[in-house]
């Protein structure tokens, strides 16, 4: 188990308190072959996948946690037990002191969710008729509708599209215009699953700002999940990382780096007849034209003493050391995982 730090203990300040939860799902298994065809009617074969395995978290008040994990790590599960979607087959969810399914009609009134792969959007209609509709199904009192109209219009630039048929906006637009619809009740609670998912970078960096300032102005509680790692270490402080419907790591992006230890890149530059040099404590990842790549460990292999070496084997033009993206240290991690 890699280095964790445990969640928040639980105060009054704490918001989500999840303890012990398990989530199984039945799937139907179908063979292709078609003399099956009859066995697969009559006699199905069930398997049972354990999405979530016993989790426990909390999560404070104005908090921005970062949910992540690989393909089928079970974060979309959680997302949907905390909407009340679903209901655990054992353990507990608690939400503002309240369970998300059984008292799910006042529930809802103060979380809001966003799925970046669906719309609650009207598809034929512009995208302005979901948000009355939203009024008058939510009864949402004038006054505070078109104050939060307001104040949504301007936090994600909605005018530019809001007379818009919905199944005509971009990806980019639809994400806006439904994170919009998600905050018109004032949610203090915002579940967002894959927000980024597909989106230019500039309307990821404006999405991820919305966000920011959602958190920062209301002091809104925040749980995102993405596959993108760049995305919620600018959002989070915090990272929570499933691995198999268990947690695996939950602490700071700072300790999630330092789990496989201080990886950093050394880029020598030679003339190009060079050949790359063993460096002890180093382990050469590519070699062309004069441009020798290794991976070390900072924190086990001091620098001064790897180009020191180097200097000492071939003529250096050059020298350039940068840190692994987070992104190779979440692979690496990944496949550490998956080795255990
Ligand atoms: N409705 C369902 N019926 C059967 N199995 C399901 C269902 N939803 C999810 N699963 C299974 O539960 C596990 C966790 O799925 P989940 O969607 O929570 O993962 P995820 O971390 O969100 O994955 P991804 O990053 O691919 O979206 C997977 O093995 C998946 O196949």
């Amino acid at each position: 188990m890699p280095a964790s730090v445990r969640s928040a203990t639980p105060t009054s300040d704490t918001v989500v308190e999840i303890s012990g939860v398990l989530k199984r799902y039945q799937q139907r298994q179908r063979s292709e072959k078609l003399r099956d065809a009859l066995t697969n009617l009559v006699r199905p074969k069930i398997s049972t996948i354990t999405a979530l395995d016993g989790i426990d978290l909390s999560v404070r008040r104005g908090e921005i946690l970062a949910y992540a994990g690989a393909n089928g790590a079970g974060k979309s599960t959680t997302i949907k037990l905390l909407s009340g979607l679903l209901a655990p087959d054992a353990g507990s969810v608690r939400v503002f002191g309240m369970d998300p399914v059984r008292q799910r009609v006042p529930y809802v009134r103060r979380i809001g969710v966003v799925f970046g792969q669906r719309t609650d959007l009207w598809w034929d209609h512009p995208v302005g008729a979901t948000f009355e509709w939203k009024r008058v199904v939510w009864e949402i009192p004038r006054e505070r509708f078109d104050r939060m109209l307001a104040y949504v219009k301007e936090l994600l630039g909605l005018d530019a599209f809001f007379q818009t048929l919905a199944r005509e906006l971009s990806l980019g637009q639809r994400m806006r215009a439904d994170l919009g619809l998600a905050l018109m009740h004032e949610p203090e609670l915002l579940l967002l699953d894959e927000p980024t998912l597909g989106l230019d970078v500039l309307a990821k960096r404006r999405m991820l700002q919305s966000i920011l300032d959602l958190n920062a102005s209301r002091a809104m509680t925040v749980i995102v999940t993405s596959h993108d790692m760049p995305d919620l270490e600018q959002l989070a402080s915090r990272v929570v990382m499933l691995h198999r419907g268990a947690i695996a790591f939950d602490g700071a992006f700072p300790a999630l780096r330092a789990t496989l230890g201080d990886r950093r890149r050394l880029v020598l530059t030679t003339d190009a007849a060079v050949a790359a040099p063993t460096l002890p404590g180093a382990d050469l990842v590519s070699s062309t034209d004069g441009q020798h790549e290794y991976a070390f460990d900072a924190a086990q292999v001091p620098i001064a003493g790897l180009l020191a070496e180097a200097s000492s084997l071939v003529p250096v033009l050059d020298v350039e050391t940068h840190r692994d993206s987070i992104d190779e240290v979440v692979a690496d991690l990944y496949e550490s995982w998956l080795a255990r």
